[in-house]
């Protein structure tokens, strides 16, 4: 290029807030203006001489010479966008308007750093999709893996875990984590961080950088070459629920996380935060209006949907089932001599020993009073239920402690049903359970 084009363009160009580029035929930089330090982070002099496409982003490296070649036969363009890597590591978004000098033989471009934007965009839609996963995750885990997937679209997040801290005082729960390759444990790193950011209610950043400015704990396990994480904390407008990690392998003492990054995961983090919150009242409320409240167990609408559930089941596989109908005996009494709340106590020790009783998948609900019901699922034979009834019958003979210091002990009436015996479905074995309870009390009561 001649020196007093050159000069005169120079003259000008730095004057804008664009970066005018100029390359020739073989694609090296011949000038760039002076905007294109605070655009690409080199110096005119760094980038004059290089190749334009080694500075591109590598995925976008293709399109970029499809581009650049279309430029060269005559194709003006000016809405072409693609990325370039900045000298520090970022990511910077670029917006061009270029033609081809046929006298000059030159390409001249000029670029518009389009990042902020990009950014806002990329914000909205993550935020609309932590919204949606909200509504569509009917989990914790679900939603978590859902959030890692809209995070890891706007910052390098190939370790990402969720932490929840507990009532009751006891370390962070990792709810969700993950690596590059899936769901993993997660690293001991990650537990103190989680703590760190739980304890300042602030974000912590770890890398090569940040060491010195870490408590002397969280720089003993980072060790002197850290991965680089950033620990958000998930704040509610009146809680701090928990925290929300970022891992990556960064490389050599490059922090992969910028001031810019830790301050959109704030804003991403509480958008998780409330959409947490949703669920776990969502969460909550369902389990308020399928459980008992005194003893925590299902009760009679949740136990009909599991009868139903369970007798398609057995319908299905032609296998047995059974149900237990167990009534208490004497129970007024309890209530009586030593009062509501011995009685409560009785109620809720009762459930506990006869949820002691039977296997994991089987149900035991309450369906009101002193009344219970266990489905007992995969019978394989009548005496396998009659095993279950008697050993109900034992452990309820262990006497109950009161707070008081004495004890009380109580019996209870059991009725069995079995499918296909006794009915084909859930009203006839509920009626025919309850049937054999009450032929069993009365045999008692004689
Ligand atoms: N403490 C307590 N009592 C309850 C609760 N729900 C019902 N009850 C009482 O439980 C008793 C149940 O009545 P019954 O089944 O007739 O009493 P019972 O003495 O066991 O009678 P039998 O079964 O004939 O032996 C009533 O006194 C109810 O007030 C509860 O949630 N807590």
């Amino acid at each position: 290029m001649k020196k007093s084009f050159s000069a005169t363009i120079a003259r000008f160009t730095d004057l804008l807030m664009d970066a005018v580029c100029i390359v020739d035929v073989d694609g090296r930089f011949v000038f760039v203006s002076s905007a294109c330090e605070r655009i690409f982070g080199y110096t005119q002099q760094e980038m004059i001489g290089r190749q334009m496409i080694d500075l591109v982003l590598p995925a976008d490296r293709a399109r970029t010479l499809a581009a650049a070649r279309a430029i060269t036969d005559g194709q003006a363009n000016s809405s072409f966008e693609n990325r370039y890597v900045r000298k520090d590591g970022q990511i910077v978004h670029i917006m061009w308007s270029a033609c081809w000098s046929e006298a000059d033989q030159l390409r001249v471009a000029v670029a518009r750093d389009v990042t902020a934007i990009k950014q806002a965009e990329a914000m909205q839609v993550a935020l609309y999709a932590i919204s949606e996963a909200a509504h569509a995750s009917d989990d914790l885990p679900t939603l978590f893996q859902r959030v890692h997937q809209i995070i890891g679209a706007l910052l390098p997040a190939p370790g990402f875990g969720v932490a929840l801290r507990r009532e009751d005082g006891r370390p962070l729960q990792f709810t969700y984590h993950a690596n590059a390759d899936g769901p993993a444990p997660p690293h001991p790193l990650a537990h103190l961080l989680g703590e760190e950011v739980l304890r300042s209610g602030l974000p912590v950043r770890i890398s090569p950088t940040t060491l010195p400015y870490l408590t002397a704990q969280l720089r003993a396990a980072a060790g002197p070459a850290p991965d680089c994480w950033i620990g958000a904390p998930l704040a509610t407008t009146k809680d701090l629920i928990g925290v929300l990690l970022l891992q990556s392998s960064g490389g050599q003492s490059q922090d992969s996380y910028t001031d810019r990054d830790q301050d959109l995961l704030m804003f991403v983090s509480k958008q998780v935060a409330t959409a947490i919150q949703r669920k776990q009242l969502h969460s909550s409320l369902r389990f308020m209006a399928q459980h008992d409240e005194l003893t925590q167990l299902p009760n009679r609408r949740l136990f009909h949907d599991r009868l139903e559930m369970a007798l398609a089941r057995a319908q299905r596989h032609q296998s047995m089932l059974s149900l237990l109908f167990i009534d208490l005996n004497k129970f007024k009494e309890v209530n009586d001599s030593f009062g509501h709340a011995c009685g409560d106590l009785l109620l809720r020790k009762v459930a506990q020993r006869l949820k002691e009783c039977v296997r994991e998948a089987d149900t035991v609900a309450r369906l009101g009073g002193d009344e219970f019901v266990i489905i007992l699922e995969e019978m394989l034979v009548p005496e396998d239920a009659a095993q279950i009834r008697d050993k109900i019958h034992q452990v309820l003979l262990a006497p109950i402690l009161l707070p008081d210091g004495s004890s009380l002990t109580i019996t209870a009436s059991i009725g069995v049903a079995h499918y296909p015996e006794h009915g084909s479905d859930g009203q006839q074995l509920l009626r025919y359970a309850d049937q054999a309870m009450y032929g069993s009390k009365l045999q008692k009561v004689d």
